[in-house]
């Protein structure tokens, strides 16, 4: 029996219905296996999308990167924050190899972009007069896997046993989801290079939604040794004398990344359905539970592959920590769980603390990233409601003239909280903070002036 990944609808969720709740549990139960088994499915979403659709965002991205290198390069990282925009064969990094695609990265838009932070630019699109109707298709196209992403974290949450208010609180995370959308263009590799397409790799988020055209034999997932079902498709062929040939059963991997031994498993396109995988955020909110599981490409065939992920994720400011859910079907389990995966303990993390520690490994040359580390999502001369409190000894980010008009990183020395009951904007801060000639130099600013490093770790601090 040839090992495939399942192949799961996600219509009675889409279309629901008073007399479909039990096709909708049947959904939420599918995801839950899956996601405890493989990390990996497809997800049929025929009642969601068209096949034209498809085809035409296809048919966009071989008309981008058709272009001569000069006419893809207009709309490079460079120009911006370094993550929006096009970036050239071999630009992107994946475990210290560059990868053999190019491709152009979207993310979710913010309100007041500033090119000099990490994520914080603006998008760049193919103009019109380039590539006609690319930037409206993909819109159209960001807005249902918006929309999807909710409904499957609905659904998900459902399979997970979360209650009605569990569930408000996960999505109140991922409402206003920092999305990631890539259109990345493979040229085949020669026979003789030993490099990848695209290295092996975890997502990084919450969920993954991938468009890929119908090259077959590209896309391939790791499934370690002790998956249940591995195991039992290896003695299914061994009793049918068909020792382990198809799907690459036979094809056990070199250790990689510390992973255990394994297979990697072919994730062919199939009609009508995404390849939907979990990111590391699952990981954390279901300690392990449900699994975040390895793929690369390897594309060796003769024709140019176009793919489109889709990466539903958090909130930017989202904090990401175990759900009570989770550790409840940890307890189910007994405390005996044969099945893997192991049980992943992490540490809470803020969605896009992660996320920009993960974008700077996935460049050769990122130095150590000087810049602020939180963006200045207000401008520094507005006020800020609510008035935020600052601990003394915090480190912080200032903006002062002191330090030429820019952010500088700082300590929190004293507060004076002498008109916080009359009006919380009279608070100040004497703050400390080296200059660029290293001199420590001394000033008070109001909040206004201050960010936070990770606004979300340090809730319930207050002076
Ligand atoms: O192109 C593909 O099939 C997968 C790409 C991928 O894994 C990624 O961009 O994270
Ligand atoms: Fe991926």
């Amino acid at each position: 029996m040839p090992l495939t990944l399942p192949v799961i609808s996600i219509a009675p969720y889409v279309h629901r219905t008073d007399t479909n709740e039990a096709e909708r549990r049947a959904t939420s139960a599918a995801l839950h296996e899956a996601c405890v088994n493989y990390g990996f499915f497809y997800l049929d979403i025929s009642s969601f999308a068209s096949h034209e659709e498809t085809d035409e965002l296809e048919r966009l991205a071989h008309q981008f990167f058709e272009l001569p290198q000069d006419a893809k390069d207009v709309i490079s990282i460079e120009n911006e924050d370094l993550a929006r925009g096009y970036q050239r064969l071999k630009q992107n990094v994946t475990n210290g190899k560059a990868d053999a695609h190019e491709g152009i990265d979207f993310y979710r838009p913010v309100e007041q972009p500033e090119k000099g932070w990490p994520l914080w630019g603006e998008n760049q699109w193919p103009s019109d007069e380039v590539v006609p109707k690319f930037k409206a298709t993909y819109e159209v196209w960001v807005e249902k896997m918006k929309q999807l992403g909710l409904i499957v974290m609905e659904a998900m949450a459902a399979g997970l046993g979360l209650t009605a208010e569990e569930w408000l609180d996960l999505r109140s995370k991922v409402d206003n989801s920092f999305w990631v959308m890539r259109v990345i263009g493979y040229p085949p590799l020669p026979n003789d290079h030993d490099g990848f397409s695209c290295g092996s790799h975890k997502d990084y988020g919450c969920l993954t939604f991938l468009h890929a055209d119908s090259t077959p034999s590209a896309l391939q997932v790791f499934l370690p040794a002790s998956t249940p079902a591995l195991a039992s498709a290896q003695s299914a062929n061994a009793k049918h004398g068909d020792a382990a040939s198809a799907n690459g059963l036979e094809d056990t991997l070199p250790r990689e990344q510390g992973v255990e031994e394994g297979v990697w498993l072919m994730a062919d396109p199939k009609p009508g359905c995404v390849v939907c995988n979990i990111g590391e955020m699952w990981e954390i909110w279901t300690q392990g539970l449900y699994r975040s599981t390895l793929h690369r490409v390897i594309h060796r065939g003769s024709n140019y592959r176009v793919s489109v992920p889709f990466f539903f994720e958090p909130n930017y400011t989202a904090r990401i920590a175990p759900l009570p859910a989770a550790i409840r079907a940890w307890e189910k389990l007994g405390g005996q769980a044969t099945t893997p995966p192991p049980n992943v303990k992490r540490d809470p993390v803020v969605y896009g603390d992660f996320l920009r520690q993960k974008v700077a490994g996935n460049f050769e040359e990122s130095g150590p990233d000087l810049r602020p580390p939180y963006p200045p999502t207000i401008s520094p001369t507005h006020t800020m409601d609510p008035v935020p409190t600052f601990v003394r000894g915090e480190t912080v980010w200032l903006w002062t003239s002191d330090s030429g008009n820019s952010w500088t990183q700082a300590t929190v020395l004293s507060i004076n909280n002498a008109a916080k009951h009359e009006s919380a904007r009279n608070i100040s801060y004497n703050v400390i903070f080296f200059d660029r000639s290293n001199r420590k130099v001394a000033t008070t600013v109001g909040p206004a002036l201050i960010r936070r490093c990770s606004p979300v770790m340090r809730e319930g601090i207050t002076a």
